[in-house]
């Protein structure tokens, strides 16, 4: 089996314009947004290997919340998914895989999960 970093951000909070009905189209809606990135690795992590040997989880955080774009309508959180993947692999060539969890907190009614986890593979 292959080696495998994996860089992981969890239960990010985000206020994002998305939703098919139209009560959802003018105002932001939060989001739970988790991520799992599966990162190319150098032959050894030592004790003075520099972050450039890896990549830093706040680049997820950033692909979660400031680059996506202000005032664009998501009609599903797939599209939203989507975008983060995009940003992650466009980033960085060592990005080989993406897993995007996206949980729709205004739709919750006795404390239940709801929503979709997106995988994509680079290609
Ligand atoms: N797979 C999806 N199903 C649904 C979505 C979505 O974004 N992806 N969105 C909705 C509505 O916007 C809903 O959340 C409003 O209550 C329904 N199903």
């Amino acid at each position: 089996m292959n080696d495998l970093l994996q860089l992981e951000v969890h239960d990010l909070e985000v206020q994002v314009l998305t939703g098919i009905y139209s009560e959802e189209t003018h105002l932001p809606q939060p989001l739970r947004i988790s991520m799992t990135v599966d990162l190319a690795l150098p032959e050894r992590f030592l004790p003075d290997t520099p972050l450039s040997a890896s990549k830093s989880y706040i680049d997820l955080k950033h692909a979660a919340t400031t680059a996506l774009p202000q005032g664009v309508h998501f009609t599903l959180i797939e599209g939203v998914a989507e975008h983060i993947c995009e940003t992650l692999f466009v980033s960085d060539e060592r990005v080989k895989r993406v897993q995007v969890k996206i949980v729709k907190l205004a739709i919750s009614e006795n404390g239940e999960s709801i929503g979709i986890t997106l995988v994509r593979h680079r290609r």
